[in-house]
């Protein structure tokens, strides 16, 4: 795997976590799993157990075993595996983040507590200083995700002197629509040899002009290519082919909106499109009748056909 010094560049599949019909885990399509992403979307790095992989949905043991599994078949294979270690317990987080260095990932992510939340951006750095201090040779990133937390602090005012506190900080992955904030996150985290990595798939076009290094998500397990397709576009400056592409990935999410788009139907379109079997979502989310997700499949694999 790459050196950590090196800035994580490209798209990053934000991985659903397989379950058995029962709802366990089943380890046993990790592997697969990898070598889909890997041959059928040219994806080469994934995020374990964030907002897709329902990880605060999860057991501290499920969050290991998921951990372990991904690190040790994507072994030679992946880029570079970044394990979501974010819980409401900052206890919890670093037994996650001292795990984590222990089973070899690249690089731990940390979402704020969002049940008693950080009253300010200090509050929030001496939360994620703690957690680092449990790995501290893990690159650590911010992961950014007030739609979910609730948790409102622009970015820019979060990195403040951060790393005067925690040295193995290393940039952010950003998932709000707040293009402003963006921007200066950018800034602060270029002058210090930081990745930000944006995390709005439908509008990662908007972000690529502003300066991220790469993207994370969860279309990117079945848009992967179609998504690399639109990054090189926009490198070779061909806008016209960047556009349509997005819009593309853009369409599939508006149709998914209009019947109720949540993770469970996610997942759902990842086990339909890639035969890969995801299984059902954890409570308390439910699952989706198999015609919609059909019908979701269908415009999805219109959208992403021919264009890669
Ligand atoms: C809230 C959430 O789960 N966001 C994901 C990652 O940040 C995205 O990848 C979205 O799933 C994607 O942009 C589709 O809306
Ligand atoms: C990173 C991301 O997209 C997720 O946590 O699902």
């Amino acid at each position: 795997m790459c050196p950590e010094t090196e800035k994580l560049t490209g798209l990053i599949a934000a991985t659903f976590t397989p379950l058995t019909p029962q709802g366990e885990l089943n380890l046993a399509v990790i592997g697969p799993y990898v070598d889909y992403l890997l041959e059928k979307q040219s994806v080469h790095s994934v995020f374990v157990n964030g907002t897709t992989g329902e990880g605060c949905s999860l057991t501290m043991q499920e969050r290991k075993q998921l951990a372990e599994e991904w690190c040790r078949q994507g072994k030679g294979k992946l880029d570079r595996v970044i394990v979501h270690v974010g819980c409401l317990s900052v206890k919890e987080s670093q037994e996650l983040a001292r795990h984590a260095a222990s089973v070899g990932a690249d690089a731990i992510a940390v979402i704020s507590p969002f049940f008693f939340k950080p009253s300010n951006a200090e509050a929030l750095r001496m939360f994620l200083k703690d957690v680092s201090s449990a790995a501290p040779q893990l690159p650590l990133y911010y992961y950014h995700l007030p739609s979910m937390t609730g948790v409102k602090l622009n970015v820019s005012e979060i990195l403040e002197g951060i790393e005067k506190q925690i040295p193995s900080f290393r940039g952010v992955k950003f998932s709000s629509v707040d293009l402003g904030d963006l921007g200066q996150c950018v800034s602060y985290c270029r002058l210090r040899g930081w990745s930000v990595l944006y995390g709005v798939d439908e509008q990662l076009l908007g972000a690529l002009p502003l300066g991220v290094n790469g993207a994370v998500g969860s279309t990117y397990n079945y848009a992967g290519n179609v998504m690399n397709g639109m990054l090189s576009a926009y490198e070779k400056g061909d806008l016209p082919l960047a556009q349509t592409l997005q819009v593309k990935l853009k369409d599939t999410i508006t149709f998914a909106t209009s019947l109720g788009f949540d993770l469970a139907m996610n997942k759902q379109m990842m086990s339909l499109y890639s035969g890969l079997p995801m299984g059902p979502p954890r409570l308390p989310l439910l699952p989706w009748p198999s015609d919609t997700i059909q019908d979701v499949v269908k415009k999805l694999q219109q959208d992403m056909a021919d264009l890669s």
